[in-house]
């Protein structure tokens, strides 16, 4: 096989919704989807058609921007370490959802990404995103409820990680579609060729 794997539209969609029934299997039922944008946005427009239940709203999904660049500092930093600095371009906007939105206390919130590499973008999301919460609640005196993360990610590649993910979402709510190799994965959103690369997906088997 190539070195490169290629997936189609419809393949995500597909995961998609084979993920969605699994956390609702799960008995986690996300308040509101925190997208990773770039790669995530896609995954969890789709996500969110799955996890509707009827009667219900749909979940808001809100963006964040994070993006992985060189790091240039200058310490001495081992090659394995160097390019893997996070650097935060948009972050929520609670003001323009409505009064039950006001905070992320006390919610269950999916973070959703196309990709968990070697871990560092999703540890840094739910990092700052439980310092958001926590200085939240203090602030507001209610540190007693309970907010609960859980990640989603259509892949999730088999390699060691550069950063680690609390127990209790590794265990509990962490959803990943697939778990492969450590190869270079195609998402259609980045195709100049579109046709090229649905032959690519369909001869892999991922159509
Ligand atoms: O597990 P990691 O090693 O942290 O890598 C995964 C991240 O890398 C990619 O983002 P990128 O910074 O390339 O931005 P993009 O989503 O805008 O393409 C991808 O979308 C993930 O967010």
């Amino acid at each position: 096989m190539s070195d490169k794997l290629y997936f189609s539209y419809n393949h995500i969609h597909k995961l998609c919704k084979e993920s969605a029934d699994k956390i609702r299997e799960s008995n986690f039922k996300p308040d509101i989807i925190i997208s990773i944008g770039g790669g995530g946005n896609i995954p969890s427009r789709i996500l969110r058609t799955f996890l509707k239940q009827e009667g219900s709203k749909n979940i808001p999904i809100q963006v964040i921007g994070l993006s992985l660049y060189e790091s240039l500092g200058t310490g001495n930093y081992d090659e394995s370490q160097i390019g893997k600095e996070v650097v935060r371009t948009q972050w929520l906007d609670f003001g323009a959802l409505d009064q039950h939105f006001d905070s992320l206390i006390g919610k269950n919130i999916l973070i959703v990404d196309e990709v968990d590499d070697t871990r560092t973008t999703l540890h840094y999301a739910v990092s700052e995103l439980q310092k958001d919460v926590k200085e939240q609640a203090e602030r507001l005196g209610r540190t007693d409820e309970a907010t609960n993360f859980g990640i989603f990610v259509l892949h999730n590649k088999d390699k060691p990680k550069k950063a680690q993910l609390d127990d209790e979402i590794l265990q509990g709510r962490y959803y990943a579609a697939r778990t492969l190799p450590d190869q270079w994965f195609c998402y259609p959103w980045d195709a100049q060729d579109i046709e090229f690369h649905s032959e690519q997906a369909i001869k892999q088997g991922f159509n």
